[in-house]
């Protein structure tokens, strides 16, 4: 599956097949540098980490990584990972992940993220807060000056008066008059509004999407704030969460470590 990006989009600059070779690159590239054997791993959703996931699978059964436990973040992870073979947990059992590994829908200057596009950002976040390191795979379109007018921040949400609960959040002091909180209609894995009901996550909750003119001055603060409010169940904001960031662009590879 994919999702419609609202800034332009890196096949817009490089040929589609192109860009799906890179997602490929990073993706291969986070397993062969990060995941050894007898590790637990997060596994995350969305078309990069796709890749991470189908070379977990080809190495775990040419038999160049053993005693893998993995942690899917969403169930068309889970389908994929079951489908390759790939043993899994929950965090009911393992509580403390070695690495994960996941990609992202933009990435600023300190590597704090926006993820969610794909409606997955409760089960990704709950599972790569416990990883040691949490590995972000992304092509250089993904990179941002500052979270917000790129990409909208998604905030998952409960059903139950969600209307109310859409306007607490826009009453906030990092969103009122600052953003647009749209709640996301169709399919949760697409963040574009393609159809007429709500979409519904993983975990039967709903999305809105923030959406910003600007770039948000301080994540973290908008973040706890979210977070406080009563019927929020998560957002989309990863701060200060990323241990690397490995991109893909038109020159390359490149790696950016957290300092
Ligand atoms: O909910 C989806 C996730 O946060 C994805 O990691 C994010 O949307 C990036 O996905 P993609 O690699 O397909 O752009």
């Amino acid at each position: 599956f994919t999702h419609i990006h609202s800034r332009p989009t890196f096949s817009t600059r490089i040929m589609a097949t192109s860009q799906e070779e890179l997602k490929k690159l990073v993706g291969y590239k986070a397993v062969d540098d990060y995941v050894k054997s007898g590790m637990v791993v997060g596994l995350g959703t969305g078309s990069t980490a796709y890749y991470a996931v189908e070379r977990v699978g080809e190495k775990l059964k040419s038999g160049e990584l053993k005693d893998i436990l993995a942690i899917p973040t969403s169930v068309r992870t889970k389908e994929q990972a079951e489908s390759l073979g790939i043993p899994l947990v929950t965090l009911d059992t393992h509580s403390k992940l070695d690495v994960a590994i996941d990609g992202a829908d933009e990435v600023d200057p300190e590597l704090n993220l926006t993820k969610g596009g794909g409606g997955a950002l409760f089960r990704e976040k709950i599972v790569e807060v416990c990883a040691d390191k949490f590995i972000v795979i992304v092509d250089e379109s993904k990179l941002c000056d500052g979270l917000g007018p790129g990409f909208p921040i998604p905030v998952e949400i409960v059903p139950f008066c969600h209307e109310h609960t859409m306007r607490m959040i826009g009453d906030l002091p990092s969103c009122k008059g600052k953003c647009k909180p749209v709640l996301r209609l169709g399919s949760a894995a697409n963040n574009k509004a393609d159809g007429d009901e709500p979409a519904v996550t993983d975990n039967g909750n709903y999305i809105v999407d923030l959406h910003f003119e600007e770039p948000i001055k301080d994540p973290m603060t908008m973040g706890k704030e979210i977070k406080n409010v009563v019927g929020v169940v998560e957002h989309g904001l990863f701060c200060g969460m990323s241990t690397a960031v490995i991109i893909a662009g038109s020159d390359g590879i490149s790696v950016k470590e957290a300092k």
